[in-house]
């Protein structure tokens, strides 16, 4: 293991999911971002994986555990390829990896931000769906963020590195068609979901829009044509899906300058709650839900709410520091409880 806090851990989640519950800084939510490490190759919390490995262990981590009915192992080594396998045989690839990989929604408190912060936090939103329904997602992602640097690397040289700059612009564009043509079907999926779900957390009419809007138009070439000079004079690239936004309103108002801090909680869950929707529309399977602190959080009318817009046969993982809402929690009291402490879990 030798994952966050965590030196060792062993633990059996039935099928319907558990409770985590213990004081803030004991381990509850590197519990639930493990099983996003191990299913997805993903941290919600970090890109780095280095700052996954226990500080004090052997300086790597390793996961192992049955998802879907499949023993799925990664083995995190500084300076080494990571080590995947399932079913005991090696894939070479991430990708190799994730094809049969499960779907995750991941909700946590600082999904806020998806409402209230810049554009990145929204492509990212999209990014982890577009890398759950699209094998060639997550691939073109890679090379669209390598060639992306490269060329802004070379830009900062002003104009005299021409000819390089259109060799990593060759390798953009490709990439950039297949981000938007995936993320463009994923918000149209979700605009009806994101406005269903709106409505049924706030117990009223609110209308939640979503729009997604290509920088620069969904032609990149033809956008990166009219930017050029533009591009050499700024020295930073001016166009491409990571300028893209999601644009989202609220009774037809930007929701960020707009919309109550309330109504914009509400537009948060119902961002994330639409996300399971779609993927499990898109995919036929039913996402595993990890929810990271935001039950106890919420007031009652949400918490209600969220509790019952989650699928029942659906399976989550929930951490809490409070306890007295999960007492007049009935859809939730059947789950197992696991206590978490300084690292070390108890049921
Ligand atoms: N790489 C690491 N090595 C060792 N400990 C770490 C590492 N990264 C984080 N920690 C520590 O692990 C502990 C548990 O963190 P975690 O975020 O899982 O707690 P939590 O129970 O979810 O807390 P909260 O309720 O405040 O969110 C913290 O004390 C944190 O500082």
């Amino acid at each position: 293991m030798d994952f966050r806090c965590f030196p060792t851990l062993g633990l059996e989640v039935p099928e319907g999911g558990a409770v985590f519950t213990g004081q803030n800084a004991q381990g509850k939510t590197s519990v639930l971002e493990a099983v996003c490490v191990l299913v997805r190759l993903h941290s919600p919390r970090s890109s780095r994986m280095q700052t996954l490995a226990r500080i004090g262990g052997s300086g790597g981590f390793g996961i192992a555990g049955e998802a879907w009915g499949m023993e799925r192992r990664i083995d995190w080594r500084p300076r080494q390829a990571t080590r995947h396998s399932v079913e005991g045989e090696s894939r070479a690839s991430q990708g190799g990896y994730l094809e049969d990989g499960g779907l995750l929604v991941w909700m946590g408190n600082d999904d806020l931000d998806l409402v209230r912060a810049g554009g990145e936090s929204r492509r990212r939103y999209l990014d982890f769906m577009g890398s759950q329904v699209a094998a060639d997602y997550r691939r073109s992602l890679a090379r669209y963020r390598r060639a992306l640097k490269a060329k802004n690397l070379l830009l900062k040289e002003g104009d005299r590195r021409r000819a390089e700059i259109a060799s990593y612009e060759a390798i953009l564009i490709p990439a950039a068609a297949v981000l938007r043509r995936v993320r463009a079907e994923l918000s149209e999926r979700l605009a009806d979901a994101v406005a269903d779900r709106q409505r049924e957390i706030a117990g009223r009419e609110e209308l939640a829009g979503i729009r997604y809007e290509a920088a620069g138009g969904m032609e990149m070439g033809l956008a990166l044509e009219q930017v050029r000079e533009k591009e050499f004079r700024q020295r930073r690239s001016l166009v491409g899906p990571h300028r893209d936004e999601l644009e989202l309103t609220l009774n037809g108002l930007p929701a960020a300058a707009y919309a109550s801090e309330g109504q914009q909680r509400t537009l948060a869950l119902a961002l994330k709650l639409a996300q399971g929707g779609v993927l499990r529309a898109q995919t036929g399977q039913e996402p595993v839900w990890l929810i990271d602190d935001v039950f106890g959080e919420l007031d009652v009318s949400r918490r209600n709410a969220l509790m019952r817009a989650l699928p029942a046969s659906a399976q989550k993982w929930i951490t809490t520091t409070h306890l007295d809402w999960l007492e007049e929690a009935p859809e939730l009291t059947g789950l197992a409880r696991f206590a978490v402490e300084g690292g070390h879990i108890c049921r």
